[in-house]
């Protein structure tokens, strides 16, 4: 274990609070808790102590602590001060922590860089702890549960493990290969795996969407043309008052958002600029921008308060999924052709509010209670995933080359693997990872 410095934060959230809770973690543990509580309590036993600056002041009684390395979240000696969550109590406390010597205050995801880096969590259960940190809601929180709890690594590490079975059978059979009695068919049974863990990890590449959806949430972008309800229907569905509603068209040129928890899953719905010809500067940089998040969006819900014929034009080059939502119900006396929309609203009235959150729900992952949730979540997860299917399928492919040449993908396949879980080369990434932590985790 390299030597560091002992670091210390608050990792309990805002102040005042009930309860705060300080964490410490390096070489120095030992010393700071004898510093300002007088001795250092029995491993893994809560402890009533009270907290003392150097002049001997009492700053607080707490509950003390004591985690000895490497049987400890970050594999170092550990501590927690459970305190009195007043602003001045902590202020206190951490200030005669950082009057020791060899103690510093901890950067943003350091306590989980410390664990990684003394092999207590491989990356991808880091990423699940910040996501788990981050989750409002309930999908979040099963996802992220089953990537911090090893789910997903578990998925990596068992396929990398094959790929090393194979190579090890590759080797052997060159190995071999001169001795006249051997029968040159040591590896071929390995081929046939090996294409099947090219099909699984295809299949797994495939449920990335519902990992994406799951865990930054669903897009659902609401266009249509000026004044067709758009900004009335985020407000009714997020039940504040977020965006302008005027009945002057042309109203909203920003474009807001606001998370929903639709069954679970979280749901983000954009509010956006009205789509129609305009020599107003603003509102054509607003309707660029609807544009623009139309791009991005995993659903479209298109609006229009009459019957109409344009919905082609108003989306533009956007191909995804379209509930197209007749508004103003409680208002509207003109007749819509047979089969013309999805769905019929009023936000004045409510109707039809709860079939078009039922059809919003259709375009969420199907994910059954008690399926896995070993789902990819992120591009980093992607690209290497994708090269590791790219390796396997040209060691598949090459059978003319030499075996040595198609171990020699396989070898590449299993570092791709590794560099999902971060158990090869994944330096240059640790500062990008870690700085999605808040200070104190
Ligand atoms: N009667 C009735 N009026 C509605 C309903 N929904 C919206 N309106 C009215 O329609 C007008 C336009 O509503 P907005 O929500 O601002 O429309 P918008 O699509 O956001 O308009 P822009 O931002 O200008 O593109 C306002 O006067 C709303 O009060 C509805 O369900 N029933
Ligand atoms: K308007
Ligand atoms: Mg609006």
């Amino acid at each position: 274990m390299r030597v560091a410095d002992t670091i210390f934060a608050l990792s309990s959230g805002g102040l005042p609070s009930g309860v705060a809770i300080i964490r410490i973690s390096g070489p120095e543990t030992r010393n700071a808790v004898t510093n300002l509580c007088g001795r250092v309590p029995s491993p893994r036993r809560a402890s009533l102590l009270s907290i003392r600056n150097r002049n001997g002041e009492k700053l607080d009684d707490g509950i003390i602590l004591f985690f000895p390395g490497p049987n400890s979240f970050t594999g170092e000696d550990c501590a927690e001060l459970q305190i009195h969550g007043g602003r001045a109590t902590v202020k206190a406390v951490l200030t005669s922590l950082g009057e020791l010597q060899g103690l510093r205050g901890a950067e943003a995801g350091e306590f989980s860089r410390r664990a990684f880096e003394n092999g207590r969590m491989d990356l991808v259960e880091v990423e699940g702890l910040a996501d788990l940190i981050a989750a409002e809601t309930e999908m979040q929180r099963r996802l992220a549960a089953e990537h911090a709890s090893g789910g997903l690594s578990r998925l990596y590490d068992s396929w990398a493990k094959r790929l090393t079975h194979a190579r090890a059978m590759i080797e052997a059979e060159l190995d071999f290969a001169d001795e006249e009695d051997v029968p040159g068919s040591v590896a071929s049974s390995i081929w046939a795996d090996m294409r099947i863990l090219e099909k699984e990890i295809i299949n797994h590449l495939g449920s990335a969407r519902a990992g994406e959806i799951v865990r930054d949430g669903l897009k659902v972008v609401i266009a249509g043309p000026p004044n067709a309800g758009k900004s009335s229907l985020l407000n009714h569905l997020a039940k504040r008052d977020i965006a302008i509603v005027t009945d002057i068209p042309g109203t909203t040129r920003d474009i807001l958002h606001v998370d929903l928890d639709l069954s679970g899953f979280a749901v983000r719905l954009y509010d956006t600029a009205g789509l129609r010809e305009t020599e107003d500067i603003v509102e054509r940089e607003g309707i660029r921008r609807t544009r623009l998040s139309m791009e991005e969006a995993h659903l479209v819900l298109l609006l229009s308060d009459m019957p109409t014929s344009d919905w082609a034009s108003w989306l533009g080059t956007y191909r995804g999924p379209v509930i197209r939502v007749h508004t103003k119900a409680d208002k509207t006396t003109a007749t819509w052709p047979d089969g013309a929309v999805d769905a019929t609203i009023s936000v004045q009235t409510g109707v039809g509010m709860s079939e078009l959150l039922d059809a919003i729900s259709r375009y969420l992952p199907d994910l059954e209670a008690g399926s896995s949730l070993a789902l990819p979540t992120r591009r980093r997860h992607l690209e290497n995933l994708q090269a590791a299917s790219a390796e396997i399928a040209s060691a598949l492919s090459m059978t003319d080359t030499g075996l040595d040449i198609q171990a020699e993908h396989l070898r590449l396949a299993g570092q791709a693997l590794g560099r999902v879980t971060g158990r090869v080369d994944v330096e240059d990434l640790l500062d990008v990872i870690f700085s999605e932590f808040c200070i104190g985790k």
